[in-house]
C-alpha cells in the first residue's frame, strides 16, 4: 500500500526508499520480538526485487512464507539481476536448496561467498560461510547496506538491460541472416535434387541408346549373329572411313607444315632483305649522322650565338629604335626647317611671280584694245575698206568716203583669224585673276560685227568665255593641292537698263538691284543673282546653256535681242592655300555688249530708239569711267549706268580690262567701224598715258627691283612708220570727254 506520508509525484526512488524504511522498522519491530530475520530480509529482498525490476517480475508477490519452491526457483533469476553480470548456469537444485528455505544474498560480498561455493569446496567452509551469511543478515545494520547496494545494482541491471536489448536485436538479426541462408541453401538443395534427377534421366536414356546400339534390347538381351555381323561391317565401315579421313587431315596437316614452312622461309627471306634494306638505311643515317654532327655543333654554337644575341636584342632594338627616333626627330626638324624655309621661298616666289606677272599686264596695259574684223559674208560689198599693216599686226587702215584712218591698237586679228588666237591675248588676264585680280573683257562693237561669235563661239569652236573658263580650271589643277580654289558663276543681262538673273527661276520676272554688301567690305553685290558652283566645264557648258536658254525665252527674236542687251558672265575664283593660308578672290567678268548704233543715221523710232539711247548712254557712261580713271580724277562716275555701276569693282584699281572691238568690213558699215575704231583708241590712250606711269593705278604697282628688271625685258612693240596714205595718230589729241564724244556719236 501506498505510504500516506508520501507526497504527490515522488520519485521511484523516493517511494522505495520510503518503503525500505517501512520494512526496516518492521524488521526492527521483529527482530525486537523475537522473530526470524530471515523472513523479514527475504521479504525486503522480495520488495526491492519488484521494485528495480519493474515490468520483469511477476504480478504475483514473492513471499517465502508462502511458497518457497517458487522462491527457490527464482534465486537465478535474481541473482544474476542483481550483478548485473553474464547469467550463471542453471544448476540443478542441491538437497539443501529442496530440504530447507535458502537465506536471501543481497550483499556482493554473499554473493561472491554464495558463488564461490565451488563443489571442490570443503562441506565445512560451506557451512562457516553460510553461517557467517546468516550472522550477517541476522543484523540490522547489514540488512541497510543490502538494500542500499540492491538499489544500487538495479540501476546497472537497468543500463544492462538495454545493452542486452542491442545484443538481442543483433541476435535476432544474425538468426534472421541464418534464416535466409538457410532457405537459399534448401533452395539450392531442391534445385541440386532436380538436377540430379535429371541427369540420372539422361544416363539412363544413354545406357539404354548403348545398349540399343550394342544390339541389346531394353531387357538386356543380347543381338544375334546376323546382327553382329552387321554391326561388325558397320564398325569396318567406320573405321575405314575413319582411316581415311585420318590420312586426308595428315595430309592436309603435311601440306600445311609445307605451306607454313614455305610461309615462313619467304617471311624469313623477307625479313632478312627488309632487315638488310633498314641495316642500309642505318649504315646510311649513321653515315649521314657522322656527316651531320659537325653541322650540329655548328648549329648548337649558331643557336648559342643567336640566343646570346636574342638575349640581348631587346636592348639592341630599344637602343636602335631610340637612335632611329632622334635620328629621325632630327630628320624632322631638319626637313621642318628646310620646308619652311622652302614655304617661305615658295611664298616670296609666288609674291614674285604675281607682281611680275601683273607688272607685264600693266606693262602690256591695264587696259588692252585689241580688234577683230569679222569675214566678209557672201554679197557684201568690203573692197578696200579693211587694210592691214603686214609689218604691224597693231595697226588697222580704215577707208570710210575716200579717207584713211589709221588706228594704232594693242593687235588686230583680221578675218581669218581663229578664235584661238584671238583668245591667246587673253590668257594672262585669266592667269591674273587666278591670282586674285578683277578682269573685265568687253566685246565692243556694232551689231552684226561678230561679239557674240567672239566670246561665245559656236559649239565646234567655243569663244573666250569658255576658254577663259577652260584655261580657268587647267590654271587652278596647276596650282593643286596647295592651293584649294571655289568657283561660281552667275549669268545677267541689262536691257533697257535693267538686270536681269540668266540663270534663275524666272528670268523675265526677276529685275535684280544693285547694292552695297552688308558686309563692311564696301564690294557691290547683286541680291538675287544666282550664283552657280562649277567644278568642270562640263558644268560650266550646262550653265552657258541655261544662261542662253533663258536669254532666248526672254525674247521671240533672239538676235533682235541680243543685240540690245549686255550679256554678262561672271566668275568668282576664290583659292585658298593650304600650306601658306593666303587667300585670293577674283574675279572674271565676260561681256558682250549691245551693239553700238548711231541714232541718226539709223532712224530708229519708239522702242527702238529706247532701246538705242538706253544702250548709248551705257557705252557713254563706260566711256566717262574710264576717262576719269585716266584723268585720276576723285570721283569715277560708276553710277552713269547699271552697266559700271555692276563693274565698279573690276574697273578700278589693280584690275585688268580688255576690250576687243569688232569691226565689220563691209563698206556700207565703215562709218559705223570708224566710230567703233576711235572709241577703242581713245580708250587705249587712256591705257597708254596710265601704263607710262607704273604707279598711278595703285599702291602695289609701284615699281620694285623685279619690276624694273622685267620692265627691261619687255620691250613696248615698235610702232609700224606711218604709211604714205595712212593718217597716224601720231601724237594723239588730248582725249575729249567721252562724254562729248558719244553725244557726237
Ligand atoms: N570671226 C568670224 N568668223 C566667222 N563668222 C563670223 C565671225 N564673226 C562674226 N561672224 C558671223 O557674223 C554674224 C554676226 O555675228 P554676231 O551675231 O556674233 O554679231 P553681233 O555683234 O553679236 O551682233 P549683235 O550685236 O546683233 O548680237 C554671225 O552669223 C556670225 O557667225
Amino acid at each position: 500500500t501506498r505510504p500516506p506520508l508520501l507526497p504527490q509525484g515522488a520519485t521511484d526512488l523516493e517511494k522505495h526508499l520510503e518503503l525500505l524504511e517501512l520494512e526496516n522498522k518492521s524488521l526492527k519491530r521483529r527482530l525486537a520480538s523475537g522473530g526470524t530475520c530471515e523472513g523479514a530480509c527475504a521479504c525486503a529482498c522480495s520488495q526491492v526485487s519488484r521494485v528495480k525490476v519493474r515490468g520483469k517480475t511477476t504480478k504475483k508477490q514473492a513471499c517465502p512464507k508462502t511458497d518457497s519452491r517458487s522462491r527457490t526457483a527464482r534465486r537465478p533469476s535474481y541473482l544474476w539481476v542483481a550483478t548485473s553480470g553474464p547469467a550463471p548456469p542453471r544448476r540443478t537444485p542441491r538437497a539443501e536448496d529442496r530440504t530447507g528455505p535458502t537465506p536471501r544474498r543481497t550483499s556482493p560480498r554473499l554473493e561472491r561467498d554464495f558463488r564461490t561455493a565451488t563443489p571442490g569446496t570443503s562441506r565445512a567452509a560451506k557451512r562457516r560461510r553460510r553461517r557467517r551469511c546468516r550472522l550477517a543478515l541476522r543484523m540490522p545494520r547489514v540488512c541497510r547496506e543490502v538494500i542500499v547496494r540492491c538499489a544500487h545494482q538495479t540501476a546497472e541491471g537497468a543500463e544492462s538491460d538495454d545493452w542486452l536489448r542491442v545484443q538481442n536485436a543483433l541476435l535476432q538479426e544474425q538468426v534472421c541472416a541464418q534464416r535466409r541462408m538457410l532457405r537459399e541453401l534448401e533452395t539450392q538443395l531442391q534445385r541440386s535434387q532436380r538436377t540430379c534427377a535429371q541427369l540420372r534421366t539422361q544416363v539412363k536414356h544413354q545406357i539404354m541408346t548403348d545398349l540399343e546400339f550394342c544390339g541389346y534390347d531394353s531387357n538386356g538381351v543380347r543381338p544375334t549373329f546376323a546382327f553382329k555381323k552387321v554391326l561388325r561391317h558397320s564398325v569396318a565401315l567406320y573405321d575405314g572411313e575413319m582411316a581415311r579421313a585420318r590420312r586426308q587431315l595428315d595430309a592436309e596437316l603435311l601440306s600445311l607444315k609445307e605451306e607454313k614452312e614455305r610461309v615462313v622461309r619467304e617471311a624469313f627471306v623477307r625479313a632478312e632483305s627488309q632487315m638488310k634494306a633498314v641495316h642500309d638505311n642505318l649504315a646510311g643515317v649513321r653515315s649521314k649522322l657522322a656527316g651531320l654532327h659537325p653541322a650540329l655543333r655548328t648549329l648548337t654554337a649558331d643557336y648559342n650565338t643567336l640566343k646570346k644575341q636574342v638575349h640581348h636584342f631587346p636592348a639592341m632594338l630599344r637602343n636602335a629604335i631610340d637612335d632611329a627616333k632622334r635620328e629621325i626627330c632630327r630628320a624632322i626638324g631638319d626637313v621642318s626647317a628646310t620646308n619652311q624655309k622652302l614655304v617661305d621661298k615658295y611664298k616670296r616666289e609666288m609674291n614674285l611671280r604675281k607682281k611680275i606677272h601683273n607688272q607685264l599686264v600693266q606693262l602690256k596695259g591695264n587696259i588692252r584694245v585689241l580688234c577683230r574684223v569679222r569675214p566678209v559674208a557672201g554679197g557684201e560689198e568690203a573692197e578696200g575698206v579693211l587694210t592691214f599693216d603686214p609689218d604691224d599686226d597693231g595697226v588697222l587702215h580704215l577707208s570710210d568716203k575716200g579717207k584713211v584712218t589709221t588706228f594704232d591698237l594693242d593687235k588686230v586679228f583680221g578675218p581669218e583669224a581663229t578664235q584661238e588666237e584671238g583668245f591667246s591675248e587673253v590668257e594672262a588676264l585669266v592667269t591674273s585673276c587666278v591670282d586674285g585680280f578683277h578682269v573685265c573683257i568687253f566685246a565692243y562693237g556694232q551689231t552684226g560685227s561678230g561679239k557674240t561669235y567672239t566670246m561665245e563661239g559656236a559649239a565646234s569652236d567655243p569663244g573666250l568665255n569658255q576658254r577663259a573658263l577652260r584655261l580657268l580650271f587647267s590654271r587652278v589643277a596647276d596650282k593643286s593641292p596647295e592651293w584649294e580654289f571655289h568657283i561660281c558663276v552667275s549669268m545677267l543681262e541689262i536691257y533697257n537698263e535693267t538686270l536681269r538673273d540668266l540663270l534663275g527661276d524666272q528670268p523675265a520676272a526677276d529685275k535684280l538691284d544693285i547694292k552695297m554688301n552688308p558686309d563692311g567690305s564696301g564690294q557691290l553685290y547683286v541680291p538675287g543673282l544666282t550664283r552657280v558652283a562649277v567644278r568642270t566645264v562640263d558644268d560650266v557648258n550646262q550653265v552657258l546653256e541655261a544662261g542662253r536658254a533663258s536669254r532666248a525665252t526672254a525674247c521671240t527674236d533672239l538676235n533682235e535681242r541680243s543685240s540690245r542687251s549686255h550679256a554678262l558672265l561672271v566668275v568668282s575664283v576664290a583659292g585658298l592655300n593650304g600650306t601658306t593660308g593666303s587667300r585670293t578672290q577674283g574675279k572674271l567678268n565676260l561681256v558682250d555688249l549691245a551693239g553700238s548704233e548711231r541714232v541718226g543715221r539709223s532712224g530708229a523710232e519708239g522702242g527702238r530708239l529706247r532701246e538705242a539711247r538706253h544702250i548709248n548712254k551705257s557705252l557713254s557712261a563706260l566711256g566717262d569711267v574710264m576717262d576719269a580713271l585716266r584723268r585720276k580724277r576723285p570721283h569715277v562716275p560708276f553710277r552713269n549706268s547699271r552697266l559700271t555701276f555692276l563693274l565698279q569693282d573690276s574697273l578700278q584699281g589693280d584690275s585688268k580690262t580688255l576690250m576687243m572691238v569688232q569691226v565689220s568690213p563691209v563698206a556700207a558699215d565703215a562709218g559705223e567701224s570708224l566710230c567703233s575704231l576711235k572709241f577703242a583708241q581713245r580708250v587705249r590712250s587712256v591705257e597708254l598715258n596710265a601704263s607710262k606711269r607704273p604707279d598711278s593705278r595703285s599702291a602695289s604697282s609701284s615699281p620694285t627691283p623685279q619690276s624694273l628688271e622685267v620692265a627691261s625685258l619687255v620691250s613696248r612693240r615698235p610702232r609700224a612708220p606711218f604709211g604714205p596714205n595712212s593718217k597716224r595718230l601720231e601724237k594723239p589729241p588730248p582725249p575729249p570727254s567721252l562724254r562729248l564724244f558719244f553725244l557726237w556719236l
